[in-house]
């Protein structure tokens, strides 16, 4: 009877339907707590100052993604009171924060680096090409390697690649005096030679064939050459404007690795092919380093030849370390060069200045004077190294980084649980008023020079080294730094000192663009003019 009655009174419905609204009710409770009562009631970073506005549903999950990369994070880091740190809320109410004082960012990155990792989608993009190389490894494993790649990168290593850095950057004023002047050279009304260049085209070509010598012992002389394998290969797989890469980039970060091999095979396939044959290029240039260094070659001062000097690390993992030079410090370096020659470009007195400087100071052939300290004078230089120092840090090739909690901690006693992302600026940390007063997005290397003794300084006048991030700082800042300022500083006083500079087109406005380093959009081009003779060697006094 019983039975009767409940078999009429219950809906006839199959199990599966019961099961499914089970599970959609589920799914609803576990929705409301994620969007609703985690963010609003329990997270404990509820309480931190909080970006507000934003559009329904996605909040500011834009707010990292808007080009140019970093600036919109500056009007949050100016507009948005706090104490160094800024919650925002993205897609669905995530949370993530900004670090705004110099007091935080040094928590993070000195005080326990190891609680933070990089994102995992976008580093498990970049081992597919990199390997287990240092920019992707995390804890005990990068430790070991960052202990025993440092020695490579010391003061005295760095000092021994100045040649390299001179003489490519006379061979890129060379090249392009060549392309520019040599077919029909064109005279001014003052009598100067007169010619048109886009710099963006060659600064890339010479901080390849920099990193080349001066990494993996290679010249690939892509100044003249167009046509290396190891490049060929290098700039397909990192290639920023192929819509192809994009789209794989974008879909491994959203998590849609699978998918995205599916979807893009054939290009996918292609990267594969690409990577191996590069790893395979890297390993025969390794054995050839080994037998030349074992016949007892002396003289190579390359970074290859110091790690295997090391004998710390295996042949794969020396490609991984080999892969990973090369694409961090190529672009890096050559983006950082444009926007010195666009800041020159628009301050003609400044460039008058250092040109003068540069010529009283360096040779145009500094290797015919055994005595000359190339490396020293380019490093004490006051007004080369204020430029260098101020590009740095009004560009920064890498304007936003972030990192995930990889446990629960604290940064300056607020408490972080696992998972949080959090965001550096060096874009909007290098250019904050509160750090570098109101005039703090203007061009002025003479911040740089200390004023009663003439001599370059080392925080442009700031109150700490934190207010500048461009390499960001502690042990996972950038272990190339002195290798890029001795490229830098060689790259701006050959052309500097060799060429007058302006803009092809004075009203044109760089915007900086690119996906993880910043480039102008549309290129770099110039109006240049050979400057007289540049005296072949000073007497050193
Ligand atoms: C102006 C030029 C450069 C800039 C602005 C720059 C900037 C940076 C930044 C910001 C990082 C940290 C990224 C992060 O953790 O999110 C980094 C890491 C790194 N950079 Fe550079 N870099 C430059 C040149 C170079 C050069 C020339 C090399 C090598 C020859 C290099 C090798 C590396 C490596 C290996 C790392 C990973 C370090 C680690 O995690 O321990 N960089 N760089």
């Amino acid at each position: 009877m019983l039975l009767a009655i409940c078999h009429h009174s219950l809906p006839a419905w199959p199990l599966n339907l019961i099961l499914a609204q089970l599970v959609g009710a589920n799914l609803v409770l576990f929705a409301t707590y994620k969007v609703v009562l985690y963010p609003y009631l329990l997270s404990p970073l509820r309480h931190l100052p909080r970006l507000k506005g934003g559009y329904p549903l996605i909040n500011h999950a834009l707010l990292t993604f808007q080009r140019p990369l970093g600036d919109r994070l500056l009007n949050v880091h100016k507009t948005v009171p706090n104490n160094g740190i800024i919650l925002f809320r993205g897609f669905f109410n995530s949370e993530s924060l900004i670090l705004t004082s110099t007091a935080t960012l040094a928590d993070i990155l000195v005080a326990h680096p190891y609680d933070f990792e990089k994102p995992r989608p976008g580093a498990e993009f970049l081992s597919r090409v990199l390997g287990k190389g240092l920019i992707v490894v995390e804890g005990d494993l990068h430790k070991f390697q960052r202990k025993n790649i440092m020695p490579s990168f010391s003061f005295r290593s760095i000092k021994n690649l100045y040649p390299i850095f001179w003489s490519k950057s006379v061979a890129l004023t060379e090249r392009i005096s060549t392309e520019t002047f040599g077919v029909s050279p064109t005279v001014d009304g003052s009598g100067a030679v007169t010619g048109y260049v886009d710099v963006n085209f060659w600064s890339s070509k010479v901080t390849l064939d920099m990193i080349g010598i001066a990494g993996l012992g290679r010249d690939f002389n892509v100044l003249s050459n167009f046509d290396d394998e190891l490049v060929e290969h290098y700039d397909f797989i990192t290639d920023p404007s192929s819509i192809q890469n994009r789209i794989l980039f974008g879909l491994w970060m959203a998590g849609l690795k699978s998918f995205a091999k599916v979807f893009l095979r054939s290009h996918d396939q292609n990267l594969t092919r690409r990577t191996n044959q590069l790893r395979i290029i890297c390993k025969n240039l390794i054995m050839e380093k080994k037998q030349s260094l074992k016949a007892g070659s002396e003289g190579s001062k390359d970074l290859l030849s110091t790690l295997l000097e090391s004998n710390m690390f295996s042949d794969d993992d020396l490609v991984d370390q080999l892969l990973t030079f090369l694409a961090a410090g190529h672009e890096t370096t050559s983006s950082t060069f444009i926007w010195v020659v666009y800041l020159l470009s628009i301050h003609k007195d400044i460039q008058l200045q250092l040109r003068e400087e540069i010529r009283a100071n360096i040779p145009h052939n500094p290797e015919a004077n055994a005595e000359f300290d190339l490396a020293e004078t380019l490093e004490s230089l006051p007004l080369l190294n204020a430029v260098c120092n101020e590009t740095l840090r009004l560009y920064p090739t890498v304007p936003l980084t972030s990192r995930v909690a990889a446990r629960d901690t604290t940064i300056c006693d607020a408490h972080i649980p696992k998972g949080t992302r959090i965001f550096m600026s060096p874009w909007a940390i290098n250019r904050s008023p509160d750090l570098w007063g109101a005039d703090s997005e203007e061009f002025k290397p003479e911040r740089w020079i200390d004023e009663k003794t003439g001599k370059p300084n080392k925080t442009g006048g700031a109150t700490n080294n934190y207010c500048v991030m461009t390499f960001l700082h502690g042990p996972r800042s950038c272990i190339g730094q002195g290798f890029a300022k001795g490229e830098l500083r060689a790259l701006v006083a050959a052309f500097i000192g060799a060429f007058d500079i302006e803009l092809e087109n004075p009203s044109y406005v760089p915007v900086p663009s690119g996906i993880v380093t910043t480039k102008p959009h549309d290129g770099m081009p110039l109006k240049i003019k050979r400057v007289g003779e540049w005296a072949s060697t000073i007497i050193w006094k």
